[in-house]
């Protein structure tokens, strides 16, 4: 290519980026404009809702249906995102909790979910980014719930139990796991390997293989382990890209997650109710009394109506000896006609059910 036509194109860049942003700025000034309505039609003592996490769902996905190319349809809706969480954090700046440290991958989800400009806030631990949920200190959190190699992710299941909270948003991220080294690390004499318990479970075959004898060592988090590599010569990590990158650590293998296909779906809980969108799921706990048939007597209504349960999940109940509960995922939003019938008609059998949420089906 001539320094001509390089010349050429970039000026074409040049001249497209001053429409980007100009469209750009004027879509931030709309959001300002909807702020604003928002604000006008409160009745008194109702509080502003900003973030609509229904409308954004539909915004991406009318991304990706006229998406033109050359870029692919996540890439595109990627950088959708990205706009859109600044300019709703022009109307309101969020603020998020997620299970921490930094660098976990619910960070990662986090950002995946809502874009990079909201406040994130790292917890230690699964049942704080509850509370802080319920304690209004943020406006959502985000946990783990289940893995496609390991199964549910218990502590979430358990803390829905505990706490009043509104599911309104799920993500699915495909984890990478890599075996990470510090810069001193003598990576000959690896004797302990730190991982959260869930990663060490996802790539057991590939540590029996290639480190049989080293001492695995359960921590956290994945980026509680990629911090302690920091100090100790003779030991590694299991975690992804983001711990990587945050505490200066190198890979020694990569991708050493015995499932290629291993990912964790995360959901976002708040105090706020999302109006359906017309692909949405429902998560619900139910109760029913320890009888042979309850279970298929609660399965029935799902089945006579032609809806799709995409998960159940038992736990201990917490409130009697060998007494349970079931967490059910289902597609559909429980304002839809069919779905309140079949609601309807499993409260009249069960013994407790807690909608505990409709919202978007993931988008990215
Ligand atoms: O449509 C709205 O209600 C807006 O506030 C605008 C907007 C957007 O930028 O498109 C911003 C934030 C909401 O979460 C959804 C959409």
């Amino acid at each position: 290519m001539s320094e001509q036509e390089l010349k050429a194109l970039r000026v074409r860049i040049d001249s497209l980026d001053e429409k980007i942003l100009e469209l750009i700025s004027d879509r931030a000034r709309c959001a300002q404009e909807v702020a604003r309505v928002k604000m006008a039609s409160l009745s008194e003592g109702e509080t502003p809702v900003f973030y609509r996490p229904e409308r954004e769902a539909q915004v991406l996905k009318r991304v990706m249906e006229r998406n033109p190319g050359p870029l692919g349809n996540e890439e595109m809706a990627r950088l959708f995102r990205e706009i859109m969480s600044s300019c709703l954090a022009l109307e309101q700046p969020l603020k998020v909790a997620y299970l921490g440290p930094e660098g976990t991958f619910t960070q990662a989800a986090a950002l995946k979910h809502f874009g990079h400009a909201v406040i994130s806030k790292p917890m230690a631990a699964i049942d704080e980014v509850f509370r802080e949920v319920a304690a209004g200190a943020v406006n959502f959190g985000v946990v783990p719930v289940e893995n496609s190699t390991e199964g549910a992710v218990n502590h979430t299941l358990d803390s829905f139990l505990e706490h009043d909270m509104v599911i309104c948003g799920e993500v699915e991220l495909r984890i990478h796991h890599h075996l990470l080294v510090g810069e001193n690390t003598k990576t000959d004499s690896i004797s302990r390997i730190y991982s959260h318990a869930q990663s060490l479970a996802q790539c057991r075959k590939w540590l029996d293989a290639h480190y049989p004898n080293v001492e695995r060592v359960a921590v956290s988090s994945n980026a509680e382990a990629a911090k302690r590599v920091k100090g100790e010569w003779n030991s590694a990590a299991i975690a992804g890209d983001m711990a990587a990158g945050l505490y200066g650590l190198t890979r020694l293998a990569e991708k050493i997650e015995d499932r290629p296909d291993n990912s964790t779906r995360f959901l976002m809980i708040g105090n706020q109710e999302v109006p359906p969108t017309g692909d949405d799921k429902t998560s619900i706990i139910v109760s029913m009394s320890n009888k042979p048939g309850a279970l298929h007597e609660l399965l029935v209504p799902f089945h006579e109506n032609g809806i799709d349960l995409t998960r159940i999940e038992t736990r201990p109940s917490r409130s009697g000896k060998w007494t349970y509960v079931f967490f059910i995922d289902f597609v559909g939003h429980h304002r839809d006609p069919l779905i309140k019938a079949v609601l309807e008609k499993i409260s009249q059998e069960a013994v407790a059910l807690k909608v505990l949420g409709s919202y978007p089906k993931a988008v990215l």
